[in-house]
């Protein structure tokens, strides 16, 4: 669209925003006159708050605090952007927060907020019951005849004449039905305490409309710029301020130790995690660290944060494991020294030296199975004795390995280690071996509230164990989210091999998938429906599993070409066919790098605009995502593209199923992990699936 037409448009608009205010303001001020009951502080406010009234917003005003016979709430006001616990203060200069104390006139205030808070809490436990995340209930104290706008902990502390714009500017989270619905509820747990109930009908006489732009009181300029960016931004999502109750539940529990949240694709783990990550920033005054494997995924979770609870949004720390180890190693003064390719070469000369006329060649002939050994047994687990290796649990590795072989996996590791050492290079494993050891000598912090992890299944042991020693076992300290269904990479662990002990209600399964039409889960399940796994809580669970599906439509795409250019031309074809806005929930998806170099040069050629996985941060782009299955997960798009889905299927075995052609036990043990990828891609569609094959 022309930049001249979207500027006229949002001129009109904003023409249009600040005629309508002018009305509605003057119908507030009269109304808020005659309400005789108020204090003169409260009215000042309530006129503020009456315009919003006229825009959806319902406005409860003295109400009775739940269980208590005198105390009171001011006001309860409910509308697009949530759920606000209101207290107003009449106070004769300005309030500050001063190192998270509450001031004004040279005295600490702390009561009132402390107050405000409770009051807030008996809010949340109201909504809950309607499946409203905490995160969506927010506590304000408004200061009559004040200019303010700042912030204590999670309390807003906004002047008279800002609150109307800040609570417009708002994200819209609820719709006018819920709104009416939460209202009506909070009114029935929250009686009147003087019959002082604001009405919301605004007398039929207004005055007429003054054109000054600022009559005294109000920040007309304000109000209209906010009601102006909420008309003009996307709604947001359902999940950022509804739960299923029971997800609401998991927000809010108390547990007494570490928990896990598990359940297959799709069934909102990650969004429990994030409210609950809110949740916990809410109620502590500590850091939370919210940890994933992937790099890009941090990203993503913390712009989610951002939209979703603003006010605690920078407690919580969002970071990809090694990044946030190498940081931590680097506080402590511990130097390192990573470098893949370096220890590459390490690994490369190790094998030319010691492992390719070795007897594991009689088992797998390719190095890449035994670099995986060293990598995710013997490294990710921290083993450094022969002896432990010989014992081992290889858990998710096929290939059975007698004591001959350990030796000579063992000697490939020797080699390797003395190789990198002299090289003077450390590895992925290292660095968290070094943080691992680092974590454990420190007494004196990094200081967690709380510590999340997502995807928990793609750790190592080592990294579990290091993230567990961050919290240790208090109440609330550490959760663990994940589904070792959507294990991406070699190798796993249980929670008991890493002291990790959750019992009872601590572990929680969600089982109804919001994500996925039928269709498209029936076809992911199918690809995975004969690989049993083992989960981390060590439980054999069946590929197919029993899901609960929310009702949406959608269709999976199967386009069968004879050559790869008319493949990609297929493909090409529905990319460009896409309409404006509808890149931005688009995704192509391949299995490896060499893919996604290609499929970006076709897609620039075409000029189709493409965003990398790596540089997605979860904000709206209107470019198709281009990146690999391990890149998309956590992820989801509305439509994802599969081209030759199936092409990583070498032996026999296709996309759809083991094949029937005699394999080494180590080729099914990749093939079951490309199948899991492809489960794991297949499932961040959301209403499309389109499935591209090479019929060679
Ligand atoms: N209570 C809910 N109501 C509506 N939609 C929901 C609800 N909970 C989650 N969702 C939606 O379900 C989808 C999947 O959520 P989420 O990404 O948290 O699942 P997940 O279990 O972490 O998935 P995966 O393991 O596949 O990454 C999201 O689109 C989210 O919007």
């Amino acid at each position: 669209m022309a930049a001249g037409g979207s500027a006229s448009r949002r001129a009109q608009e904003a023409r249009r925003q600040e005629r309508l205010l002018r009305e509605q303001w003057q119908a507030a001020r009269q109304q808020a006159r005659q309400w005789e009951a108020a204090s003169e502080g409260e009215r000042l406010v309530a006129a503020q708050l009456l315009v919003l009234t006229e825009r959806g917003w319902r406005l409860l005003v003295d109400r009775r605090w739940p269980g208590t016979r005198t105390a009171n709430v001011d006001m309860l006001l409910v509308g697009p952007g949530g759920v606000f616990v209101i207290d107003v203060k009449n106070w004769r200069s300005a309030p500050e927060a001063m190192d998270g104390k509450l001031c004004a006139d040279g005295e600490v205030r702390d009561e009132h907020a402390a107050k405000l808070l409770a009051v807030t809490q008996a809010a949340e436990g109201a909504v809950a019951s309607l499946g409203m995340s905490p995160v969506a209930v927010q506590p304000l104290m408004v200061f009559a005849g004040q200019r303010v706008d700042a912030a204590l902990g999670r309390i807003r502390l906004l002047g008279e004449y800002e609150v109307g714009p800040a609570l417009l500017a708002e994200r819209s989270r609820l719709r006018a039905e819920s709104v009416r619905a939460i209202a009506d509820h909070l009114e029935r747990v929250f009686p009147d305490y003087e019959g002082s109930a604001v009405g919301q009908q605004v007398p039929s006489a207004p005055e007429p409309p003054q054109q000054t732009d600022s009559d005294g009181l109000f920040d007309l300029a304000g109000l209209r710029d906010a009601a102006l960016d909420e008309v003009l931004r996307a709604p947001i999502e359902q999940w950022m301020t509804f739960l299923h109750p029971d997800q609401v539940a998991l927000v809010r529990r108390n547990w007494s130790g570490p928990a896990r949240i598990s359940g297959p694709a799709g069934t909102g783990k990650t969004v429990v995690g994030l409210h609950r990550a809110a949740h916990l920033a809410r109620r502590t005054s500590g850091r939370i660290l919210y940890v994933t494997f992937a790099n890009n995924l941090p990203r993503v979770q913390g712009t989610f944060l951002k939209t979703m609870s603003p006010a605690v949004a920078d407690r919580v720390d969002f970071r990809s494991l090694h990044s946030w180890a190498r940081e931590f190693l680097q506080e402590g003064g511990v130097q390192v020294r990573l470098h893949g390719d370096k220890a590459e070469t390490a690994f490369s000369l190790a094998w030319k030296h010691v492992g390719r006329d070795s007897r594991l060649a009689e088992i797998d002939p390719a190095p890449g199975y035994w670099r995986e050994e060293i990598d995710y047994v013997i490294k990710g687990r921290g083993i450094t004795a022969f002896e432990e290796y010989t014992t081992v649990p290889r858990r998710r590795r096929r290939a059975s390995l007698r004591r001959p072989h350990r030796e000579a996996v063992w000697a490939l590791y020797e080699a390797y280690e003395s190789l990198r050492i002299e090289r003077g290079v450390h590895d992925f494993n290292d660095v968290l071996t070094l943080a691992l050891a680092e974590a454990t000598r420190r007494t004196d912090g990094p200081h967690y509230a709380a510590v999340i992890v997502d995807e928990v299944q793609d750790l190592t042991l080592v990294g579990v164990r290091l993230l567990h020693t961050l919290v240790g076992d208090v109440p609330n300290g550490l959760l663990l989210v994940g589904d070792g269904q959507q294990a991406v990479y070699p190798g796993g662990f249980r929670l008991t091999d890493a002291g990790i002990d959750i019992r009872g209600d601590r572990g929680q399964v969600l089982r109804t998938n919001y994500r996925n039409c039928k269709q498209i889960l029936d076809t992911a399940l199918e690809v995975v429906a004969d690989d049993s796994f083992d989960d981390i809580d060590g439980l054999r669970t069946p590929g197919r599993r029993d899901v609960d599906l929310t009702y949406h439509d959608g269709q999976v795409v199967r386009v069968t070409k004879p050559t790869v250019a008319e493949h990609d031309q297929a493909l090409l074809a529905v990319l460009c066919a896409l309409r404006d806005g509808a890149r931005a929930d688009a995704a192509v998806l391949c299995p490896s790098m060499r893919a996604i170099g290609h499929y970006q040069r076709l897609l620039s050629r075409a000029e189709v605009p493409v965003c990398l996985l790596e540089h997605y941060d979860g904000r709206p782009v209107d470019a198709v995502k281009l990146g690999t299955y391990r890149r998309a997960k956590g992820l989801e798009f509305k439509r994802v593209y599969l081209p030759q889905h199936d092409a990583a299927f070498p032996n026999g075995a296709s996309a759809d199923g083991p094949g029937v052609v005699e394999v080494s036990e180590t080729a099914r043990e990749r093939e079951e992990l490309l199948r899991s990828q492809l489960f794991v891609a297949m499932t961040r569609a959301r209403d499309v699936l389109w499935l591209g094959s090479v019929d060679r």
